[in-house]
């Protein structure tokens, strides 16, 4: 997908809303684990109830990794009903990847040709020929990891390195590669008051923002500070919509929880 078609749905729908779809078995409704894949149908459920309030599903792979073959086939399955259901949706392979050349190629061709993804979360930590690999692909995206949701962003992330905090470089540095155009960035939504510097170096550039909702992010302070003239914000929440009931109403709560962001989205975008 472009990044213009990509702009169109975020007006078309009047959201900027990323469903997480971050599935652990001990937290979804009982009686789907009697399904022959539970973590699919589960998925399938949560993509029905709410793909017309977001533009974006991103499932992190961690919680498909840990159930082994089925949890990857789970994945596969995810990712194929939305490519041929909704290919309107723009999909993130959350992996944060990254490695020496050859097989940075490698997961690239993972996630963009063999899954088919959009695009793929990527650590910067390596370098340029870690990442060139994934921006070599067209109309693909590769997601770096600029300044993270968590707490450990501090340890070394916005330490100082040559007069320039880490991620700053991390942004200055990563404009300068192969097809940089196929760049976004990942910055918590914890970190909303460093957005209007990260804005100064790449104003132009999509954000995906983790961490509202189960880490206490807050989406007015984001959209302040992070939103420029093509909005250039995806906003994620996993665990605040998909585990919203564990109850047999699990798809339809997830839903309203959704809709509550994508209202707010709305209201900010008129
Ligand atoms: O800085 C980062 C980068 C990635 N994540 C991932 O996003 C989701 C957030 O889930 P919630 O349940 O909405 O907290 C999860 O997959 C993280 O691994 C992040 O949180 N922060």
């Amino acid at each position: 997908m472009t990044t213009n078609q990509l702009i169109s749905e975020i007006k078309k729908k009047q959201s900027f809303l990323c469903i997480g779809l971050d599935v652990d078995l001990n937290k979804i409704p009982e009686h789907l684990l009697k399904e022959e894949d539970p973590i699919f149908a589960f998925n399938k459920a949560i993509i029905d109830a709410t793909h017309h309030l977001c533009v974006a599903y991103k499932p992190n792979t961690a919680f498909y990794e840990a159930y082994g073959l089925k949890g990857w086939k789970a994945l596969e399955k995810t990712i194929n009903y939305l490519n041929e259901n909704h290919p309107e949706i723009f999909t993130i392979a959350d992996a944060k990847r990254g490695d020496i050349g050859n097989t940075s190629t490698m997961y690239a061709k993972a996630f963009f040709e063999d899954l088919a993804f959009d695009s793929v979360t990527v650590a910067p930590y390596m370098g340029k020929d870690s990442v060139e690999p994934f921006l070599a692909f067209e109309n693909k995206h590769t997601i770096l990891l600029a300044l993270t949701s968590n707490k450990g962003a501090f340890d070394f992330q916005t330490k100082t390195v040559d007069n320039q905090e880490l991620y700053k470089q991390v942004l200055e540095t990563s404009k300068t590669w192969n097809n940089s155009e196929n760049l976004m960035y990942v910055v918590g939504a914890t970190k909303a008051e460093y957005l209007a510097d990260i804005r100064q170096i790449i104003p132009d550039s999509f954000l995906l923002v983790p961490g509202v909702g189960a880490q206490g992010g807050n989406l007015q302070d984001v959209c302040k500070y992070g939103m420029n003239k093509s909005i250039g914000l995806l906003i994620n929440s996993s665990r605040g919509i998909i585990y919203a009931s564990k109850e047999d109403d699990f798809a339809q709560a997830a839903a309203k929880k959704a809709a509550e962001l994508q209202q707010e989205m709305k209201a900010i975008l008129d």
